[in-house]
């Protein structure tokens, strides 16, 4: 069919669009005379039949790709809100990830070297958070009642998956667990929200709505929890029952999971984070960790240099001792639960250090990153997941005199419109 020249209305009442570029969300976005209309999986330059509601609009059919455009490998995307690229080249997918860092950096007026984007996809996710929902129809066969999946796109309908192949092979099992918890569970009025997490003692399971549990239902849990193979099983971050107590393997120390606390999505990321990580900060020899979680940095770099360890979770405080503690031949180590946000380091307390790694969560770091800008640090190491927040808190940064010498961007999150990022700064 050749492309109509006009975005304009089908006999069917679709819109006919032109996508004219991508939002930094990964939505297709038509400029037309009363506004920008978001069509989420379609790609510049394709003419899409869509269905409109307001400024989004729902991709009904592509009228003429994108030669960029390939088939997707999972039979869920377009229903299933999980991944918005698999249908995107890698290349050009590459690029305008890298793109969303060089932009964020130049809107703040920061011109400096961005590396190409290093894949940290590796095996895949090795947490998922899964949705529970009862409903009328739409699940896989045998399975009526209930939708267990993820969210679909731009909405809460719970769409039911049976597979997601970007998961690790470690979360092997952990679908049929989701959807065994779920019927034993029964969500009715509310959906529950089930997190898996693939430790190296097996899954580690924490249940969000279920409301308090009866004994019956503990029972059947129970049950559940030996035939699917789960570490743990937490409500709320409270213990409902543990078989093995969940470990993960952090440089060479071994770390017990708190029940949700943050995690890197996949090893292949956490990896190549640290290892950014570890290159910059060579030769300090005392390094400040803030937001430092359960010690995914620290416990690396806590190898050859003292480690300070600052993260507003006390149970990850807590879980870094103990992995600390477990380890022969670390350098000295100290962690303290702190709110960085209320009360973030100031220059006294910085000048201990000759570096400051620090890795905040989406929000960004603006009342450290005043702090550090006034101190006399010669190395940060910033980490970030998100390029927006870290350029306003760079910019902070280079206004107190630091160098922003380069930045790697990382893609931990393939097929999604994420992107991670380490951005070294000198004085
Ligand atoms: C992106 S994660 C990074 C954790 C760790 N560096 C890692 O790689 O696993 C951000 C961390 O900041 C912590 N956090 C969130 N708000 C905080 C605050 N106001 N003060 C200190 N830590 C905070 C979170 O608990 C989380 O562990």
């Amino acid at each position: 069919m050749s492309a109509p020249s006009v975005h304009g209305v089908s006999p069917s009442g679709l819109a006919t669009l032109r996508i004219d570029r991508l939002g930094h969300r990964g939505d297709g976005i038509a400029d037309t005379p009363e506004g920008p209309v978001f069509v989420p999986l379609a790609l510049p330059g394709e003419w899409v039949e869509v269905e409109r509601q307001g400024e989004r609009a729902r991709l009904v059919s592509v009228i003429e790709p994108s030669p960029e455009r390939i088939d997707p490998f999972c039979r869920h995307v377009g229903v299933c809100g999980g991944c918005a690229f698999q249908h995107w080249q890698a290349e050009p997918y590459r690029a305008w990830k890298r793109g969303l860092v060089v932009e964020a950096l130049a809107r703040v007026g920061i011109d400096t070297e961005v590396a190409a984007l290093v894949d940290a996809h590796g095996e895949g996710r090795r947490r998922a958070t899964f949705h529970a929902r009862g409903t009328g129809g739409s699940a896989p066969k045998g399975r009526d009642t209930l939708a267990v999946g993820f969210a679909g796109w731009r909405s809460h309908a719970v769409v039911a998956i049976d597979t997601c192949p970007i998961l690790a092979p470690s979360l092997d099992g952990a679908l049929p667990a989701a959807w065994a918890l779920a019927q034993a569970l029964a969500p009715v009025a509310k959906p529950l929200d089930i997190q898996v997490t693939a430790s190296e003692t097996g899954l580690d399971v924490d249940v969000r709505g279920s409301g308090p549990l009866k004994p019956r239902s503990v029972a059947a849990l129970a049950e559940l929890a030996g035939a699917h193979k789960l570490a743990r099983l937490t409500r709320h971050g409270e213990l409902v029952l543990q078989r093995e107590p969940p470990l993960l393997t952090m440089g060479r120390a071994r770390v017990p999971l708190p029940p949700g606390s943050f995690l890197q999505a996949t090893a292949a990321g956490e990896a190549t984070l640290a290892a950014l990580v570890g290159e910059a900060t060579a030769g300090a020899k005392s390094i400040a960790d803030l937001f430092s979680g359960v010690g995914t940095f620290a416990l690396r770099l806590a190898e050859r240099a003292r480690v300070a360890a600052y993260e507003s979770s006390a149970p990850a405080i807590e879980a870094l001792g103990r992995a600390v503690r477990g380890t022969s031949g670390l350098k000295p180590v100290t962690g303290e639960a702190r709110d960085l946000f209320r009360r973030p380091l100031l220059p006294l307390e910085l000048k201990a250090f000759d570096a400051v790694v620090f890795d905040p969560p989406r929000q960004g770091a603006e009342a450290q990153s005043a702090q550090l800008a006034a101190s006399k640090v010669p190395l940060v190491v910033g980490v970030s997941c998100d390029p927006v927040t870290f350029a306003r808190d760079a910019a902070l940064l280079v206004k107190g005199g630091y160098r922003l010498e380069r930045v790697t961007p990382v893609d931990q999150f393939r097929y999604s419109s994420h992107v991670e990022l380490v951005g070294v700064f000198r004085r």
